[in-house]
């Protein structure tokens, strides 16, 4: 019986006579069924009272295997001897970072902090997996060696390495990996060692070999990608030398956690095998000892429970968001590579640590900017992780209607590509809809994602069919979202350099220690836009940063490419960067059409739009070239996640300028603006917010916090290119205090006639540029059905009169009824967050609600903004007038609309 609930209080740990002799025990308090239940003691016996020593009340436990215990009149538990105790089961450890705690715990905090550099042993580590899995799928040595080495080409040239040196390396590290590879005894009989395996059904015990494994434990909390099992049993390679008998405590800690996840499937893994790729390529007579690359070792179930006891501790520091000292564990702090960078850290951030400090720690504002940070993203963290949960806690049509599986798929082929990896298809439910896209990651399983069969995929095509690819074939059957951590191990390396790395006459000025200034200077690059103009003049003449604040259809892309024009022409180095690949390829796009030419677009072939793949960066080739065209290039354009990649983090700039500035977190904004001496910060605060899932500090933008506290800084772009007088309207006053005006006399007084359109056969009602229509539907959950029978009508009525189907946007607020109303039209039918950035010449509106307007998102008026905003003719409002009156801000829409 497994018990499972929040714990109520915690009892010392003591020792009693038994009669096994004496033995330690920790009594604690626990709300059983998750809290449903009566309270009721858990006795943790012999080493789990280690956990109890690490329990807090608050936190979750969970016994498996738990044994009745009652006490008197209270019901009791105990553990048994098949009992684990995982404290905070859902708080998800990465399997590296249990490696790492056993190291050190203070290393396990360090490597998230500083996140992976770019350096010459990690990249050749890459390359030689990389390498290991091609084998493993039947792939030539030689020809995997020449294509993976190809395929690190930048970062090799970043580092300034030599093309035949790195094949050498990897070709002879790669050798101890075929050389036991090859070695009858380790094959199963009748096998050929390194064939791909056959067909995989689901149960890893029953293939020989599966390369990169993806695993996710919802009992013990551990996720983690294995490097290989065969025959059901965890192979680690490690890209070093171990001349002992024994696999280092380590490495053998990271088999045993894949051993536990397995173990969970079904699976009795029972053995760990590390592989160390360095042993043969010692020259034998210096080196004495165990040279065989191979090292097995059998794993119990006391090493299992060890390793549950340190995942333990982990989800017991990071429950209160501690930092780690390096006295929870006995390391030498005398042997340890990281002792320099440990003790900088520990004496910038004035943190207590084994290693001592050294330096001075920095001002106590930014000490405090770093706590605060620190704990908003760990939040984040843990928002990031109950999406995971939702893998296994959601019904397949839970997650459907969550927007976040298509599910029920039919599988219809799959292909082996040159290389070993899949291409794999499916037919799926014209009707369904999700948050998926082309060029996401996804997981892709067989119908189960958690218990089943999933492989990591990238989506290649999705229409009626989808087409995936994978390392290994499945039977595709279902799409998730896959929740990835990236973001916020970003956000953190970000905090980290901003704060530890950068420059202190720039953190003088984001900490408010001074003012920003700006040199004397006033050109002509504009000369019929006079806001425009002022802005590339603020951003030209920034000594620490500028601020453009562009309300919507103002020229924002336009002034952006003036901007990095005048800051080249000037002998700059430019980084382009925005929240989005879209805006990215946008700004690119208008640099161009301004007649610019030399700028690189660093991102995924799937990230970048075809009509910028001529400028993106090819990172696969001989390393020097690949090199020299990121290095040599004036502009560089790249999202802000990119510029926390290995590569971006070690180039530098003169200028970052970073658009949709307003949608990102400080930390993911300070991710561009590192890399450069100066920044130039792009945005509008009144559209939508950072998207994050946590409700902290991470909601608001550094675009914000610094056009609050330096309006100064700012310059606003006050004339609008988009929409007719009358639709801006409301937004201005509401918005912008009235000072967003049109450009020019002819966007102000568009209306469809210019389209062709004869507004004598629209029906009366849509014949104003701004309509107002009540259909007197429900709601019923997040959809409205008589309200989308309106809009689709609504639509069909601007078609009749003229106006082309591709010139016709909806926005609804929820994705329910996105579908609802997908389904009654072929226009283009989205919500806000998707159509922000965008316009069309008709847009229609639709509100959902009636009765009252009680879900969050109406409650940020930032939305409707962006709404009302993208029309750029016509805007029609379908909604309940009874209960957008309901609140004084729809109140004084609906007026308006109503005029
Ligand atoms: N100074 C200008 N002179 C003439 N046309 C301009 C000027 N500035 C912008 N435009 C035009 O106005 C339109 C909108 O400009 P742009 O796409 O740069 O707007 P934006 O502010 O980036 O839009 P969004 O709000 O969608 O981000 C474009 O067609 C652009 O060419």
């Amino acid at each position: 019986m497994n018990v499972r609930g929040p714990i109520l209080s915690v009892g010392e740990v003591r020792s009693v006579d038994t009669k096994y002799g004496e033995r330690d025990l920790a009594e604690l308090t626990v709300r059983p069924d998750d809290g449903a239940a009566d309270a009721a003691t858990v006795t943790l016996w012999g080493k789990w009272t280690h956990t109890a020593e690490h329990a807090e009340p608050g936190m979750e436990l969970l016994v498996t295997d738990a044994e009745r215990d009652d006490h008197g009149d209270r019901e009791g538990y105990t553990t048994s001897k098949e009992s684990y105790v995982v404290l905070e089961p859902d708080f998800l450890v990465d399997v590296t970072d249990v490696r790492s705690w056993v190291q050190c715990p203070r290393m396990y905090y360090l490597n998230k902090l500083s996140g992976v550099p770019l350096n010459y042993p990690v990249v050749k580590g890459t390359i030689v997996h990389e390498v290991f899995g091609d084998l493993l799928r039947g792939v030539d040595l030689e020809e995997s060696i020449e294509d993976q080495v190809a395929d690190a080409g930048l970062e090799l040239g970043l580092l300034g390495r030599e093309r035949e040196e790195v094949v050498d390396e990897v070709r002879r590290n790669a050798a101890a990996i075929e050389g036991w590879l090859n070695q009858g005894t380790l094959t199963p009989e009748g096998d050929e060692a390194g064939t791909a395996p056959s067909e995989w059904d689901g149960t890893p015990a029953e293939t020989d070999w599966r390369s990169e494994y993806t695993l996710i434990s919802p009992t013990f909390g551990v996720k983690g990608r294995a490097d290989a099992l065969r025959r059901g049993m965890p192979v680690e390679l490690k890209t070093g030398k171990n001349t002992n008998r024994d696999p280092r405590f380590q490495d053998k800690i990271q088999a045993a956690c894949y051993a536990l996840l397995l173990r969970e499937r079904g699976v009795p893994a029972d053995t760990g095998t590390l592989l160390y790729t360095k042993n043969t390529a010692l020259d034998r007579s210096e080196a004495s000892g165990d040279l065989s690359p191979a090292k097995e070792f059998s794993v119990g179930k006391g090493l299992l429970e060890f390793v549950v006891r340190t995942r333990n501790e982990i989800a017991a520091t990071e429950f209160d968001v501690s930092v780690p000292t390096g006295f929870e564990a006995d390391a030498k702090c005398e042997y340890c590579f990281e002792q320099d960078t440990c003790m900088v850290v520990s004496g910038r951030l004035d943190q207590e640590s084994k290693a001592g400090q050294i330096g001075t720690p920095l001002p106590e504002e930014e000490r405090d900017y770093f706590d605060r940070s620190y704990r908003a993203i760990e939040e984040e963290r843990r928002e990031t992780h109950a999406e995971y949960r939702k893998l296994w806690e959601q019904t397949a049509e839970e997650r459907a209607a969550d927007d976040r599986a298509l599910v029920d798929l039919d599988p219809l082929d799959r292909e082996e590509l040159p290389g070993g990896r899949w291409r794999l298809r499916a037919r799926k439910d014209p009707e369904a809809v999700s948050k998926l896209r082309e060029g996401d990651v996804a997981l892709a399983s067989d119908g189960d994602p958690a218990a089943g069969h999933s492989e990591l995929c990238r989506i290649e095509e999705l229409g009626e069919e989808v087409a995936v690819t994978t390392d290994e074939p499945v039977d595709l059957r279902r799409l998730d979202v896959y929740p990835s951590e990236i973001s916020v191990d970003r956000m953190l390396t970000a905090l980290h350099d901003a704060l530890l790395k950068g420059d202190s006459d720039r953190k003088d000025v984001l900490f408010g220690r001074r003012e920003p200034e700006f040199a004397d200077g006033d050109d002509t690059f504009i000369d019929n836009n006079e806001s425009q103009n002022r802005a590339v003049n603020r951003a030209v003449n920034a000594e620490d940063f500028a601020l453009v604040h562009g309300p919507p259809g103002t020229g924002k892309t336009y002034t952006i490419a003036r901007i990095v024009r005048a800051l080249v022409e000037r002998g700059d180095r430019v980084l382009l960067s925005a929240f989005t690949n879209r805006a990215v390829d946008n700004a690119l796009e208008a640099l161009r059409e301004q007649g610019f030419e030399g700028a690189v677009r660093y991102g995924t072939e799937t990230g970048v739009r075809g009509d910028m793949q001529d400028v993106r960066l090819v990172r696969r080739g001989e390393p020097n070239d690949r090199a020299a065209e990121l290095n040599g290039a004036s502009v560089v354009a790249a999202t802000t996640a990119a510029c926390g990649s290995r590569a971006m983090r070690e180039q530098g700039f003169d200028v970052a300028l970073v658009d949709e500035a307003s949608q990102l977190t400080e930390p993911g904004t300070l991710a561009a603006v590192n890399l450069a001496d100066g920044f130039v910060l792009v945005g509008d605060h009144e559209q939508l917010p950072p998207v994050v899932r946590a409700e902290n500090d991470l909601q608001r933008s550094l675009f914000q916090r610094l056009i609050e506290d330096h309006p100064d800084a700012g310059v606003m772009l006050d004339r609008q290119y988009r929409m007719s007088q009358r639709i801006q309207a409301f937004s201005s006053s509401e918005f912008y205090d009235g000072a967003l005006r049109p450009a020019t006399p002819e966007v102000a007084g568009q209306t469809l006639a210019d389209l062709g359109v004869d507004a004598d056969v629209l029906p009366p009602e849509l014949r104003a540029n701004v309509a107002f229509v009540d259909p007197d539907g429900r709601r019923e959950g997040n959809a409205n059905p008589a309200e989308a029978e309106r809009v689709a009508a609504v639509v069909e009525s601007y078609v009749d009169a003229g106006v082309p189907r591709g010139e016709i946007g909806v926005i609804a607020p929820f994705r329910a009824q996105v579908a609802e109303i997908g389904r009654r039209t072929d226009v283009t039918v989205d919500t806000v967050d998707r159509f922000q950035g965008s316009s069309e010449e008709v847009i229609v509106v639709s509100f959902v609600a009636t009765d009252s307007l009680d879900s969050p998102i109406f409650e940020d008026p930032r939305r409707m903004n962006v709404a009302l905003t993208r029309a750029r003719k016509a805007l029609c409002l379908v909604g309940d007038a009874d209960a957008l009156a309901s609140d004084p801000f729809y109140r004084r829409m609906l007026d308006w609309a109503r005029r």
